[in-house]
């Protein structure tokens, strides 16, 4: 299937423990160049907004393990939205979660969405989850009133993967993680219904889409 503006699905990602700000006007720059949103470290939004307005800045919170305090995601999210980021992808808290601490799971991811305007992608790291864990911590991120869930932080030992997408599309709307790195496989999980793509390679994934579209 044809997507017009593809690009725009695609956030563009630089989020390791090295990131330097050289790192993050290199990703800006190849966003505005193709198009993408920019997903980028917290410390690095309000610079990003100066330098490159036009792009639509996410950031993560609670990133990349999820167990930060509840106070400190939500102070985060509420910062990082003042800074100008445009939307907020969460690490749920996946070990309360496995434990069965629901009620602080879903009362947290609520707080969170309550605190911001903007949207809010929930990671629930499908990699650490089974297929019943998945599903249920899509459920408790409907109830949250969460925009959308996200598979993978990237951190994991795993990525997207196709199930998931589809399962987890049923939910929310999705935005595909972890390891996608090339346009014909962006495609595929946006074939399989994710809304949106996160991945450190957009730059190369733009650029083939461009290729195939004869751009
Ligand atoms: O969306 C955020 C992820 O970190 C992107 O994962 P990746 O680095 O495997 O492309």
């Amino acid at each position: 299937m044809e997507y017009p503006e593809f690009p725009a699905r695609i956030d563009h990602t630089v989020l390791g423990p090295e990131t330097t700000s050289s790192d993050v006007y290199q990703v800006l720059d190849e966003a505005q160049e193709y198009g993408m949103n920019a997903c980028i470290p917290h410390c690095y939004v309000a610079e990003a907004v100066e330098y490159a307005p036009p792009v639509r800045l996410v950031t993560v919170v609670g990133f990349p393990h999820g167990q930060t305090a509840t106070e400190t995601k939500v102070r985060a999210a509420t910062s990082a939205v003042a800074s100008g980021a445009d939307e907020i992808d969460v690490v749920a808290n996946i070990g309360r979660f496995k434990h069965g601490e629901e009620e602080a799971v879903l009362d947290e991811l609520h707080e969170i969405v309550a605190a911001v305007s903007e949207p809010v992608k929930v990671i629930i790291e499908t990699a650490l989850l089974t297929d019943e864990e998945r599903d249920r911590l899509s459920e408790l991120a409907v109830e949250a009133d969460a925009d959308y869930l996200k598979t993978s932080t990237g951190f994991a030992s795993g990525g997207a993967t196709i199930p998931d997408v589809e399962a987890m599309s049923e939910y929310l709307p999705v935005k595909a993680s972890g390891g996608i790195g090339s346009y014909e496989t962006a495609l595929e999980f946006v074939d399989a219904g994710a809304e949106r793509i996160g991945a450190s390679n957009g730059e190369k994934i733009a650029a083939e889409y461009r290729e195939s579209a004869g751009q």
